[in-house]
Protein backbone atom coordinates (compact mmCIF):
# COMPACT_ATOMS: atom_id res chain seq x y z
CA UNK A 1 0.00 0.00 0.00
CA UNK A 2 1.31 3.43 -0.49
CA UNK A 3 2.26 5.87 2.17
CA UNK A 4 0.96 9.01 2.48
CA UNK A 5 4.22 10.46 2.18
CA UNK A 6 4.51 9.42 -1.53
CA UNK A 7 1.62 11.43 -2.33
CA UNK A 8 2.81 14.07 -1.20
CA UNK A 9 5.27 13.89 -3.64
CA UNK A 10 2.79 13.84 -6.57
CA UNK A 11 3.35 17.33 -8.41
CA UNK A 12 0.23 19.63 -9.53
CA UNK A 13 -2.07 18.41 -6.81
CA UNK A 14 -5.12 20.54 -6.98
CA UNK A 15 -5.61 20.61 -3.08
CA UNK A 16 -2.56 18.91 -1.95
CA UNK A 17 -2.39 15.88 -0.48
CA UNK A 18 -6.24 14.76 -0.42
CA UNK A 19 -6.83 14.75 -4.42
CA UNK A 20 -3.83 13.06 -4.74
CA UNK A 21 -5.58 10.08 -2.94
CA UNK A 22 -8.62 11.14 -4.32
CA UNK A 23 -7.60 11.10 -8.38
CA UNK A 24 -4.58 9.15 -8.57
CA UNK A 25 -6.41 5.45 -8.51
CA UNK A 26 -8.28 7.16 -11.86
CA UNK A 27 -4.64 7.78 -13.74
CA UNK A 28 -3.33 4.47 -12.78
CA UNK A 29 -6.50 2.46 -14.24
CA UNK A 30 -5.76 3.25 -17.48
CA UNK A 31 -2.24 2.96 -18.04
CA UNK A 32 -1.06 0.59 -20.80
CA UNK A 33 1.75 -2.06 -21.00
CA UNK A 34 2.57 -2.09 -24.40
CA UNK A 35 3.62 1.18 -26.08
CA UNK A 36 4.69 1.87 -29.67
CA UNK A 37 7.38 4.45 -30.18
CA UNK A 38 7.53 7.05 -32.91
CA UNK A 39 9.74 7.09 -35.56
CA UNK A 40 13.16 8.90 -35.80
CA UNK A 41 12.44 10.61 -38.89
CA UNK A 42 8.99 12.04 -37.65
CA UNK A 43 9.32 16.31 -37.61
CA UNK A 44 8.14 17.25 -34.00
CA UNK A 45 7.81 20.72 -33.29
CA UNK A 46 6.92 21.78 -29.41
CA UNK A 47 4.80 25.07 -29.68
CA UNK A 48 5.32 26.90 -26.04
CA UNK A 49 4.64 30.15 -24.42
CA UNK A 50 2.86 31.98 -21.79
CA UNK A 51 -1.20 31.97 -21.83
CA UNK A 52 -2.84 33.82 -24.47
CA UNK A 53 0.50 35.14 -26.34
CA UNK A 54 -0.79 33.33 -29.63
CA UNK A 55 0.04 29.77 -30.16
CA UNK A 56 -2.70 28.30 -31.26
CA UNK A 57 -3.08 31.59 -33.55
CA UNK A 58 0.43 30.40 -35.18
CA UNK A 59 -0.51 26.90 -34.90
CA UNK A 60 -3.09 27.22 -37.44
CA UNK A 61 -1.07 29.35 -40.01
CA UNK A 62 1.63 26.67 -39.60
CA UNK A 63 -0.70 24.37 -40.67
CA UNK A 64 -2.57 26.02 -43.29
CA UNK A 65 1.27 26.57 -45.09
CA UNK A 66 3.23 23.59 -43.83
CA UNK A 67 1.08 20.53 -43.43
CA UNK A 68 1.65 20.10 -39.92
CA UNK A 69 -1.08 17.90 -37.58
CA UNK A 70 -1.58 20.69 -34.78
CA UNK A 71 -2.21 19.19 -31.53
CA UNK A 72 -3.03 21.15 -28.43
CA UNK A 73 -2.86 19.45 -25.72
CA UNK A 74 -5.01 22.14 -23.90
CA UNK A 75 -8.04 20.93 -26.45
CA UNK A 76 -7.58 17.23 -26.42
CA UNK A 77 -7.82 17.74 -22.30
CA UNK A 78 -10.71 19.74 -23.14
CA UNK A 79 -12.23 17.22 -25.48
CA UNK A 80 -11.76 14.75 -22.68
CA UNK A 81 -13.57 17.46 -20.38
CA UNK A 82 -16.46 16.88 -22.96
CA UNK A 83 -16.81 13.79 -22.63
CA UNK A 84 -18.65 13.86 -19.11
CA UNK A 85 -16.04 11.08 -18.26
CA UNK A 86 -14.68 10.69 -14.83
CA UNK A 87 -10.92 11.66 -16.23
CA UNK A 88 -12.85 14.66 -17.63
CA UNK A 89 -14.41 15.73 -14.12
CA UNK A 90 -10.61 15.33 -13.26
CA UNK A 91 -8.94 17.61 -15.75
CA UNK A 92 -11.38 20.42 -15.70
CA UNK A 93 -10.66 20.50 -11.91
CA UNK A 94 -7.20 21.39 -12.69
CA UNK A 95 -8.22 23.88 -15.43
CA UNK A 96 -9.86 25.84 -13.50
CA UNK A 97 -7.49 26.14 -10.72
CA UNK A 98 -4.67 26.86 -13.82
CA UNK A 99 -2.93 23.89 -12.89
CA UNK A 100 -1.26 20.75 -14.84
CA UNK A 101 -2.64 17.63 -15.44
CA UNK A 102 -0.89 14.50 -14.65
CA UNK A 103 1.42 13.85 -17.72
CA UNK A 104 0.38 9.97 -18.23
CA UNK A 105 -3.28 11.84 -18.56
CA UNK A 106 -1.77 14.32 -20.93
CA UNK A 107 0.45 11.93 -22.78
CA UNK A 108 -1.79 9.13 -23.23
CA UNK A 109 -3.96 11.37 -25.12
CA UNK A 110 -1.73 12.43 -27.51
CA UNK A 111 -0.23 9.58 -28.47
CA UNK A 112 -3.88 8.50 -29.16
CA UNK A 113 -3.98 11.42 -31.56
CA UNK A 114 -0.64 11.14 -33.06
CA UNK A 115 -1.57 7.24 -33.79
CA UNK A 116 -4.80 8.38 -35.41
CA UNK A 117 -3.47 11.14 -37.68
CA UNK A 118 -1.64 8.60 -39.93
CA UNK A 119 0.37 12.53 -39.81
CA UNK A 120 4.27 12.39 -39.75
CA UNK A 121 4.47 16.26 -39.33
CA UNK A 122 3.31 16.64 -34.93
CA UNK A 123 2.74 20.63 -34.54
CA UNK A 124 2.24 19.95 -30.33
CA UNK A 125 1.06 22.82 -28.59
CA UNK A 126 1.28 23.42 -24.88
CA UNK A 127 3.18 20.59 -24.03
CA UNK A 128 5.76 19.98 -22.25
CA UNK A 129 4.52 22.55 -19.75
CA UNK A 130 6.83 21.34 -17.13
CA UNK A 131 9.66 18.39 -16.80
CA UNK A 132 7.09 15.66 -15.78
CA UNK A 133 5.66 16.47 -18.90
CA UNK A 134 8.97 16.21 -21.07
CA UNK A 135 10.23 13.08 -19.39
CA UNK A 136 6.87 11.31 -19.94
CA UNK A 137 6.72 11.69 -23.45
CA UNK A 138 9.97 10.25 -23.32
CA UNK A 139 9.61 7.63 -21.80
CA UNK A 140 5.91 6.37 -23.70
CA UNK A 141 6.42 7.92 -26.77
CA UNK A 142 9.64 7.64 -27.48
CA UNK A 143 9.89 11.30 -29.05
CA UNK A 144 12.28 14.25 -28.65
CA UNK A 145 11.68 17.61 -30.41
CA UNK A 146 13.16 18.34 -33.54
CA UNK A 147 13.04 21.77 -32.59
CA UNK A 148 11.14 24.12 -29.80
CA UNK A 149 8.91 27.52 -30.92
CA UNK A 150 8.78 29.19 -28.00
CA UNK A 151 6.64 32.60 -28.21
CA UNK A 152 7.88 35.20 -26.04
CA UNK A 153 5.28 37.98 -25.09
CA UNK A 154 5.30 40.34 -22.20
CA UNK A 155 2.89 39.25 -19.04
CA UNK A 156 0.71 42.53 -19.74
CA UNK A 157 0.06 41.59 -23.58
CA UNK A 158 -0.86 38.30 -22.47
CA UNK A 159 -3.28 39.26 -20.18
CA UNK A 160 -4.78 41.51 -22.96
CA UNK A 161 -5.39 39.34 -25.13
CA UNK A 162 -7.18 36.41 -22.84
CA UNK A 163 -9.05 38.76 -21.29
CA UNK A 164 -10.52 40.16 -24.98
CA UNK A 165 -10.50 35.96 -26.38
CA UNK A 166 -13.67 35.77 -24.70
CA UNK A 167 -14.60 31.96 -26.12
CA UNK A 168 -16.08 30.75 -22.68
CA UNK A 169 -12.97 29.18 -21.22
CA UNK A 170 -12.98 27.63 -17.60
CA UNK A 171 -9.63 29.02 -17.24
CA UNK A 172 -9.98 32.76 -19.11
CA UNK A 173 -10.58 35.01 -16.32
CA UNK A 174 -8.21 37.38 -14.24
CA UNK A 175 -7.73 34.81 -10.92
CA UNK A 176 -6.67 31.58 -13.11
CA UNK A 177 -4.63 33.59 -15.61
CA UNK A 178 -2.11 34.55 -12.47
CA UNK A 179 -1.88 30.95 -11.57
CA UNK A 180 -1.28 29.74 -15.22
CA UNK A 181 1.23 32.76 -15.61
CA UNK A 182 2.87 31.36 -12.04
CA UNK A 183 2.93 28.09 -13.53
CA UNK A 184 4.60 28.96 -16.64
CA UNK A 185 7.17 31.27 -15.05
CA UNK A 186 7.79 28.01 -12.34
CA UNK A 187 7.46 24.86 -14.62
CA UNK A 188 7.42 25.98 -17.78
CA UNK A 189 10.36 28.22 -18.34
CA UNK A 190 12.61 25.33 -16.56
CA UNK A 191 11.80 22.85 -19.75
CA UNK A 192 12.66 25.83 -22.22
CA UNK A 193 16.24 26.50 -20.56
CA UNK A 194 16.82 22.92 -21.03
CA UNK A 195 15.98 23.36 -24.48
CA UNK A 196 17.53 26.17 -25.10
CA UNK A 197 20.82 24.35 -23.77
CA UNK A 198 20.26 21.63 -26.13
CA UNK A 199 20.51 24.43 -28.99
CA UNK A 200 16.48 23.52 -30.25
CA UNK A 201 14.71 26.36 -28.47
CA UNK A 202 14.13 29.37 -31.40
CA UNK A 203 12.71 32.14 -29.23
CA UNK A 204 10.30 34.19 -31.49
CA UNK A 205 8.94 37.94 -30.04
CA UNK A 206 4.95 37.28 -29.87
CA UNK A 207 4.42 40.84 -29.57
CA UNK A 208 4.02 41.98 -32.98
CA UNK A 209 0.89 41.64 -35.17
CA UNK A 210 0.58 38.24 -36.26
CA UNK A 211 1.77 38.53 -39.81
CA UNK A 212 5.19 39.59 -38.27
CA UNK A 213 5.24 36.75 -35.81
CA UNK A 214 4.68 34.52 -39.06
CA UNK A 215 7.32 36.02 -40.30
CA UNK A 216 10.05 34.44 -37.78
CA UNK A 217 8.18 31.60 -37.76
CA UNK A 218 8.59 30.76 -41.21
CA UNK A 219 12.44 31.61 -41.21
CA UNK A 220 12.41 29.16 -38.01
CA UNK A 221 10.95 26.43 -40.87
CA UNK A 222 13.11 27.11 -43.64
CA UNK A 223 16.06 26.75 -41.10
CA UNK A 224 14.05 22.77 -40.78
CA UNK A 225 14.59 22.83 -44.77
CA UNK A 226 10.40 22.92 -44.82
CA UNK A 227 9.17 24.75 -47.83
CA UNK A 228 5.58 26.17 -47.85
CA UNK A 229 2.78 24.21 -49.32
CA UNK A 230 2.36 25.11 -53.16
CA UNK A 231 6.08 26.05 -53.40
CA UNK A 232 8.41 24.09 -55.81
CA UNK A 233 12.00 23.04 -54.32
CA UNK A 234 14.47 23.63 -55.94
N1 LIG B 1 0.05 38.61 -32.57
C1 LIG B 1 -1.13 38.86 -32.03
N2 LIG B 1 -1.56 40.13 -31.84
C2 LIG B 1 -2.76 40.40 -31.26
N3 LIG B 1 -3.64 39.44 -30.87
C3 LIG B 1 -3.27 38.16 -31.04
C4 LIG B 1 -2.02 37.79 -31.62
N4 LIG B 1 -1.94 36.44 -31.65
C5 LIG B 1 -3.07 35.99 -31.11
N5 LIG B 1 -3.88 37.00 -30.76
C6 LIG B 1 -5.20 36.91 -30.09
O1 LIG B 1 -4.95 36.64 -28.71
C7 LIG B 1 -5.86 35.67 -28.21
C8 LIG B 1 -5.07 34.45 -27.71
O2 LIG B 1 -4.48 33.80 -28.83
P1 LIG B 1 -4.33 32.23 -28.89
O3 LIG B 1 -5.61 31.59 -28.50
O4 LIG B 1 -3.74 31.88 -30.20
O5 LIG B 1 -3.25 32.04 -27.72
P2 LIG B 1 -2.69 30.72 -27.04
O6 LIG B 1 -1.27 30.98 -26.74
O7 LIG B 1 -3.00 29.53 -27.88
O8 LIG B 1 -3.55 30.70 -25.71
P3 LIG B 1 -3.74 29.56 -24.59
O9 LIG B 1 -2.39 29.14 -24.13
O10 LIG B 1 -4.49 30.27 -23.52
O11 LIG B 1 -4.52 28.46 -25.23
C9 LIG B 1 -6.81 35.34 -29.35
O12 LIG B 1 -7.98 36.11 -29.20
C10 LIG B 1 -6.04 35.75 -30.61
O13 LIG B 1 -6.90 36.15 -31.66
N1 LIG C 1 0.51 20.07 -21.18
C1 LIG C 1 -0.62 20.62 -20.66
C2 LIG C 1 -1.38 21.55 -21.39
C3 LIG C 1 -2.51 22.09 -20.83
N2 LIG C 1 -2.89 21.72 -19.59
C4 LIG C 1 -4.12 22.27 -18.95
O1 LIG C 1 -4.97 22.91 -19.89
C5 LIG C 1 -5.04 24.32 -19.59
C6 LIG C 1 -5.18 25.12 -20.85
O2 LIG C 1 -4.06 24.89 -21.69
P1 LIG C 1 -3.70 25.87 -22.92
O3 LIG C 1 -2.59 25.20 -23.65
O4 LIG C 1 -4.93 26.00 -23.74
O5 LIG C 1 -3.27 27.16 -22.31
C7 LIG C 1 -3.80 24.61 -18.74
O6 LIG C 1 -3.92 25.75 -17.92
C8 LIG C 1 -3.75 23.32 -17.91
O7 LIG C 1 -4.73 23.32 -16.89
C9 LIG C 1 -2.15 20.80 -18.89
O8 LIG C 1 -2.48 20.45 -17.74
N3 LIG C 1 -1.02 20.26 -19.44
Amino acid sequence: MESRANHNQVSHCPNKCLSCVQWLPLFKKKKQNSIEKFQNHDIIVYVLGGPGCGKGTQCSKIVEDFGFIHLSAGELLETEVKTGSETGKMIQEFKKEGKLVPSEVVVKLLKQAMQRSGNRKFLIDGFPRNEENRLTAEKMLGIQPTIVLVFDCSEEEMIRRVMQRNQGRVDDNMDTIRKRLKVYKESTLPVIDYYAKKGKARKINAERPVEEVFRSVEAVFSELGLVKRGKTIV
